[in-house]
């Protein structure tokens, strides 16, 4: 179970002289900061698939980082699986599986030594390790490019590479950072079959994207942030309840926060 409370997080602006009228009207602009994140908040249960929606630059991503341990929060409380993540980064992340926006592989490393490197910083022993990697490879349906270097993959290859990467360790939470952006129709659909796996074993799934059609079709619950501020936190059935369209539930909530 993830519980996130209060989160917020700012960043320094160089120069804030230098602001334009457009962003001097934007609230997240306050003196030096700038508030990526104002206020976010919701929970995710065992075996529910969460969606994270929002506009560009909404905060979706400074959200995942600060979840993940990757960002540490100026406010608020993360609770993974009963471990506090801003008290107790390193415990956390054992827990925690995080494909971020970057994939973060070695270039000259293969698909398959990428995956077992990974696996060995988490500890894993060689015969725990063969069993994910052999699991992972054929839930990924990685094995036709597991000898390539991750510098002559396809961007799809690198996904797929960079997700068994992130679920090496067996993670009891799982948080992907739009993870079919870019990829075509076969390996978004390979991805979405990794969640519904996930969905399957009781694993939560936390992840973002602009795709209404992968929120229709996997998630359980749905997160829209605006601004750095939950504008929505409910069920799916909620959020396409009366609007049929799904696009237009999620402009709906959007323009609502910028009126
Ligand atoms: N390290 C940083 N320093 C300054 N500003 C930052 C930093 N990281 C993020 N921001 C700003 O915070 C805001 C939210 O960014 P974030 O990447 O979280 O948005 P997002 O919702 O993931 O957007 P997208 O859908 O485009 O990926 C943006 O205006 C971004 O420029």
């Amino acid at each position: 179970m993830i519980k996130v409370t209060g989160l917020a997080k700012r960043f320094g602006v160089a120069d804030p002289k230098k602001l334009t009228e457009e962003e001097k009207a934007d609230p997240r602009y306050k003196g030096r900061f700038f508030h990526s994140v104002l206020n976010v908040g919701f929970e995710c249960e065992q075996g529910q698939v969460l969606g994270l929606l929002g506009p560009n630059g909404a905060g979706k991503t400074t959200t995942l980082r600060m979840l993940s341990s990757a960002l540490k929060p100026d406010a608020g409380s993360i609770e993974v699986g009963g471990i506090d993540v801003v008290k107790d980064p390193a415990s956390a992340r054992k827990k925690i599986g995080f494909l971020s926006a970057s994939t973060g592989l070695y270039g000259r490393l293969s698909a398959q030594e990428n995956v077992a490197y990974f696996g060995k910083m988490h500890g894993l022993g060689p015969e725990l390790l063969a069993e994910r990697m052999e699991t992972l490879f054929s839930l990924l349906d990685m094995k036709p490019f597991l000898h390539r270097r991750a510098d002559q993959m396809s961007s799809g290859m690198k996904q797929r590479t960079s997700i068994a990467r992130a679920l090496v360790h067996n993670p009891s939470v799982v948080i992907l950072d739009e993870p079919t952006t870019g990829l075509d129709i076969m390996a978004t659909e390979t991805v979405l079959a990794v969640v519904r796996h996930l969905k399957e074993t009781g694993v939560p799934v936390i992840f973002s994207t602009h795709h209404l059609d992968e929120v229709s079709a996997l998630c359980d619950r749905v997160v829209v942030i605006d601004k750095g501020q939950t504008v929505f936190n409910d069920s799916f059935s909620a959020f396409a309840q009366d609007q049929g369209d799904l696009r237009q539930a999620l402009l709906a909530l959007v323009k609502k926060d910028a009126a």
